[in-house]
């Protein structure tokens, strides 16, 4: 194979209480991406649509993810990559995570499948890093694996991936500012009481337990954020009218998507989740703020061929 296609999902992290720890794929939301075999060795980024992103291979996380694994497979070849951005930046939908993990895809596939789904993630998160100076796994792990995912230990990697019911639906609105994910884990707190912690663990523990039991009433329940949402959703404008809404419109529950400034809802079927997207948009029409929205199952299958 000399030149392969690929889609890469959007992704929600945290889910309110996983905070770096839990994440899920969008279905109809992501990046496209070309990527083709040269017969000259590095990596040359050819073609950027759809945002303003850097053209350097070392800079850019596709280019990044993969110089990394053509030098770890000591690959014959080099690659050109052309990047097909369909969400922005700093979208708090896993942006970078997309375009880390669409090549790391995309250059297994290369390879001839010669890397496990875990040593994918692994280079992928070095994206991540390039990205916001930090090896998260969360939204690299959910599009890679697909569906929902737990990373249970970054150290050694472990990814677990958590069954969801088929009908519950997510809606998302993405006011258009940027927040670089390294500017909003700095309002994070590096260290929280055991009350709290006691909290936070106890709903990662109900969300997981209401997924593998369809249990939509403990999944809701379950989705609360003592941890990232208190300091950080002063970032992101109407955030708490928001979630107001999407509650008061039938959600089971709405936090922030990773580090925002998109807000995510989930709900049970696809009737609710379009009641929730019209309730939270009519918060944002009220302001001169523009925003998109998206109503979208979770991906099982996360990145793939196109
Ligand atoms: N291919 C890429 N796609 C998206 N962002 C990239 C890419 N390459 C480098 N970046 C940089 O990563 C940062 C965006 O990542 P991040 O702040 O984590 O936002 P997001 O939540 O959208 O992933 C920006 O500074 C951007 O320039
Ligand atoms: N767990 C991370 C997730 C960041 O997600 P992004 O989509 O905003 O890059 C965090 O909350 O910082």
């Amino acid at each position: 194979m000399d030149q392969i296609k690929v889609f890469s999902p959007a992704t929600v992290a945290n889910v309110s209480c996983g905070y770096d720890a839990m994440g899920f794929a969008l279905e109809t939301l992501g990046d496209d991406m070309i990527f083709t075999k040269t017969d000259s060795k590095g990596v040359i980024i050819s073609k950027i649509e759809g945002a303003d992103l850097p053209y350097d291979s070392d800079k850019n996380v596709a280019g990044a993810v993969a110089q990394l694994m053509l030098k770890d497979s000591k690959a014959n070849f080099g690659l050109d990559i052309q990047i097909f951005k369909n969400f922005k930046p700093g979208s708090g939908l896993g942006s970078s995570a997309a375009s880390a993990s669409g090549a790391a895809f995309a250059v297994n596939q290369l390879l001839d499948k010669r890397y496990p789904d875990l040593e994918l993630t692994k280079f992928a998160m070095q994206g991540e890093v390039v990205a916001c100076g930090s090896a998260i796994a969360d939204n690299v792990a959910a599009a890679i694996y697909g569906g929902f995912i737990l990373v249970r230990s970054n150290e050694p990697l472990d990814i677990v991936n958590i069954p969801t019911p088929t009908n519950l639906i997510a809606t998302i609105i993405h006011p258009q500012i940027e927040i670089k994910t390294e500017d909003a884990r700095k309002v994070v707190p590096t260290q929280i009481d055991l009350k709290t912690a006691i909290s936070q663990w106890s709903n990662v523990g109900g969300l997981i337990s209401g997924l593998y039991s369809n249990n939509f009433d403990l999944i809701g329940r379950s989705l609360v954020d003592l941890v990232a949402e208190p300091n950080r959703k002063k970032l992101i404008p109407f955030f708490d009218e928001v979630k107001h809404a999407a509650l008061k419109s039938g959600a089971l529950g709405a936090g922030i998507s990773g580090s925002g400034p998109s807000i995510f809802a989930l709900s049970e079927g696809l009737e609710t989740a379009k009641q929730v997207e019209y309730a939270i948009a009519s918060v944002y029409k009220k302001s001169d703020i523009d925003f998109s929205t998206y109503v979208s199952q979770i991906s099982k299958t996360g990145t793939r061929i196109q």
